[in-house]
């Protein structure tokens, strides 16, 4: 059984330091938010986990194995690098959707994201570390089949990126909805869903849906581990295997 640990990251009054003491360059908005980005990618992603960035303002790590003085260093060493400080929510749950709730409830029983007061939070319990298991984490990775002709090639690239985006949007919603998985867009064509644990007639089904909803025809690699990274890298490995033997759902 899945026991996904995720952690809610949020800029702390963010929206009030955006317009002061007026409105701040938009160019050095997406600067700031693109490198604080990059830079915890980097800091949980050595230590095994996975940050997507869903607003930019808010951010979901999935953090299996990352214990509570891990968190408060990354918290640190952004609080040291940036003119804003991030808010830390960690929860634990064998469904990815019930863990971000909780997270997400933590925090905001501390506080609005908009109060000058409510800096740095660090809520939550990590999953201990005698109760960590080789099936903690199912991630899946989805993947348009031929974007490159279909889309990329072809289409204005406006209209590529319309075509990628509902996919997208089908998709979350229906990992969301039905198997209480998150789903989140990671570039190019591919989306990455932390999920529970979703059979292969699951993933049949969420393909089936949004082929029929908006003609996006996907293909997914599953894997599971005590990481997200271990498990990311098993899903990848059965996409490749999608690919050469030309199936929808290849588990790693
Ligand atoms: N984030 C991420 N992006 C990827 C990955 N692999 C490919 N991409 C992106 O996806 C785009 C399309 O690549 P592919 O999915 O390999 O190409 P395709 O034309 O869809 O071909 P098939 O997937 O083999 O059907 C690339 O230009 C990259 O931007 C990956 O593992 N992670």
């Amino acid at each position: 059984m899945t026991n996904t640990q995720l952690t809610l990251i949020q800029i702390d009054n963010y929206g009030p330091w955006t317009v002061t003491p007026e409105p701040r360059r938009e160019v050095d908005l997406q600067t700031l938010q693109s490198r604080l980005y990059a830079d915890l990618s980097q800091l949980f992603g050595n230590r095994d986990g996975y940050v997507f960035f869903t607003r930019f303002d808010n951010m979901v790590a999935v953090t299996n194995g990352l214990d509570t003085d891990s968190h408060a260093l990354i918290q640190e060493s952004i609080g040291n690098r940036y003119p804003v400080t991030i808010s830390l929510s960690v929860a634990v749950d064998p469904s990815p959707a019930s863990a971000l709730g909780v997270a997400t409830d933590q925090l905001q029983d501390a506080g609005s994201a908009q109060d000058r007061g409510r800096t740095e939070i660090l809520r939550g319990d990590a999953l201990p570390e005698p109760e960590r298991h080789e099936e903690d984490v199912q991630i899946a990775h989805f993947d348009v089949n031929n974007a490159t002709e279909k889309y990329t090639d072809r289409l204005n690239e406006f209209d590529s990126f319309i075509n990628i985006e509902q996919g997208y949007a089908e998709l979350m919603q229906y990992m969301r909805k039905a198997h209480d998985s998150l789903s989140f867009f990671v570039g190019g064509d591919n989306i990455i869903a932390v999920c529970e644990d979703v059979d292969v007639a699951g993933y049949r089904d969420a393909i089936e849906h949004v082929r029929e909803a908006v003609d996006v025809d996907l293909k997914v690699g599953v894997g599971t581990d005590r990481t997200a990274q271990a498990a990311g890298m098993a899903a990848k490995h059965a996409l490749e295997t999608c690919r050469e033997e030309n199936i929808d759902v290849v588990f790693g």
